[in-house]
């Protein structure tokens, strides 16, 4: 447990942060299935995208893929194909709760052998690698975007290529642009068109080096500081004006509802108060495209002491922890008044807060992450706050040339 107090207000400083998780995650796939011809730079240093990598170089019959849910989707597409191969995926206590069926039923439908080692619907996964032909699949589009994504990597290597459709509502759609993009840029014609995706066999793509953006999900925590601080200013390195990253909707939702201004310069983003800002009564915010910054509004909101309703937040339940709950449990100590449903957290009004909280992680990186700038205000105490590594391995450092004080305790 860390005790974290707040030495110095205004804030002023410069950080280098991490690529993208997300960005490093299909490119490191991709780089697999085509023969490592990408040169990568800023490749995401956080845990996930280890073991990703990891993972693409094991040659056992047994990969644990820990809390990584991304690379748990994509890599059981990848180990779907693998011919000739075949492998058990397993993973954290958590993964084995996280639902993997819509995407296992998709592939099987498509020719692969993937069979449920535990429960029915969830991890661990056994996959015998197979030659997939068939070119055509719906999914189910309103659970994770990850399964579109993993299904969109593979389909550039199933030599008939692959129609995806896409059923119901579509959630986190920048993340399937972000893949199709990507796709593009490495020279493959992918095209992503209201509700069907459209991947072309590709035998070969050309040697290049491609810069992965820092990670926009990491920002927020900045965002989320500066918001909570008065004239204070932090520079953050790679990061540019046309982002992949959906996430990078930080910029108008902080702008608008915050007070926090963004100025990029030389692949570089400085955020900074913005004085004439003022509160609005309630903040409403619909965050199905962004679902991994919720966890940061809804604290920046309590350091504000500003009322909220946030919705699009159906996905918050099926990821590292049940978020809505985690959300709600800890918030609720800095005398938040909450209310969660199914896909909304609201905040109504605050009573009185008196003792410095002790707060809970979930094994949850974001859970850490998001309560972090409420030390600006409060002094605060976070239980198993390593978590971080998931995402970002240098998160507390990164906290302590900012001017915290951390103290294990
Ligand atoms: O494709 C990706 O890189 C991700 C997609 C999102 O998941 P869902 O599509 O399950 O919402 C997001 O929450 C996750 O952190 C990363
Ligand atoms: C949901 C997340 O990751 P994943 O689904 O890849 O475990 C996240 O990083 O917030």
């Amino acid at each position: 447990m860390i005790e974290i107090s707040a030495l110095q207000s205004p804030l002023k400083n410069q950080l280098a942060i991490t690529g993208s998780k997300s960005e490093s995650n299909r490119l490191l796939l991709l780089n697999k299935l085509f023969n490592q011809v990408l040169t990568l730079e800023n490749v995401s240093n956080s845990e996930d995208s280890q073991l990703m990598q990891k993972a693409l170089a094991n040659e056992t019959d047994l990969i644990d893929i820990h809390h990584a849910g991304t690379a748990m989707r994509f890599l059981t597409a990848y180990f779907s194909i693998q011919e000739g191969r075949t492998i058990t995926i397993t993973g954290s206590a958590r993964m084995k709760q996280r639902p993997i069926k819509v995407l296992v039923d998709a592939l099987n439908q498509l020719g692969a052998e993937i069979t449920y080692a535990e429960n029915e619907g969830f991890p661990p996964l056994k996959i015998v690698g197979k030659k997939i032909t068939t070119n055509s699949i719906t999914i189910p589009s309103n659970i994770s975007s990850q399964y579109i994504t993993a299904l969109s990597l593979i389909g550039t290597k199933l030599e008939n290529g692959l129609t995806i459709t896409l059923d119901g509502k579509i959630i986190s759609v920048p993340y399937i642009q972000m893949t199709i993009e990507l796709l593009n840029r490495v020279g493959i014609k992918a095209i992503f068109e209201e509700n069907t995706i459209t991947i072309p066999f590709t035998e070969n793509i050309q040697s290049e080096k491609l810069q992965v953006e820092s990670d926009w999900s990491s920002a927020s925590y900045y965002y989320s500081l500066i918001a909570l601080s008065k004239e204070s200013e932090i520079t953050i390195s790679t990061y540019f004006e046309n982002s992949l990253q959906g996430d990078s909707a930080l910029q108008n939702i902080y702008a608008e509802h915050f007070g926090v201004i963004s100025t990029f310069k030389d692949g570089s983003l400085t955020l900074k108060n913005n004085p004439a800002f003022s509160l609005e009564n309630r903040i409403e915010l619909d965050l199905i495209n962004t679902p991994d910054i919720a966890q940061t509004i809804a604290a920046t909101c309590v350091g504000l002491k500003a009322k909220c309703l946030l919705t699009g937040l159906e996905t918050l339940k099926i990821k590292e922890t049940d978020r809505l709950v985690a959300l709600k449990n800890e918030l609720e100590k800095f005398g938040a008044i909450i209310t969660i449903t199914d896909d909304s957290l609201s905040i109504d009004g605050y009573n009185a807060y008196t003792t410095v909280p002790k707060l809970e992680t979930y094994n949850d990186h974001r859970m850490a992450m998001c309560m972090a700038p409420l030390a600006q205000i409060y002094s605060i105490r976070i239980n198993n706050e390593m978590v971080v590594e998931k995402s970002y391995p240098t998160f507390w450092e990164d906290w302590t040339k900012l001017g915290f004080e951390i103290k294990a305790i």
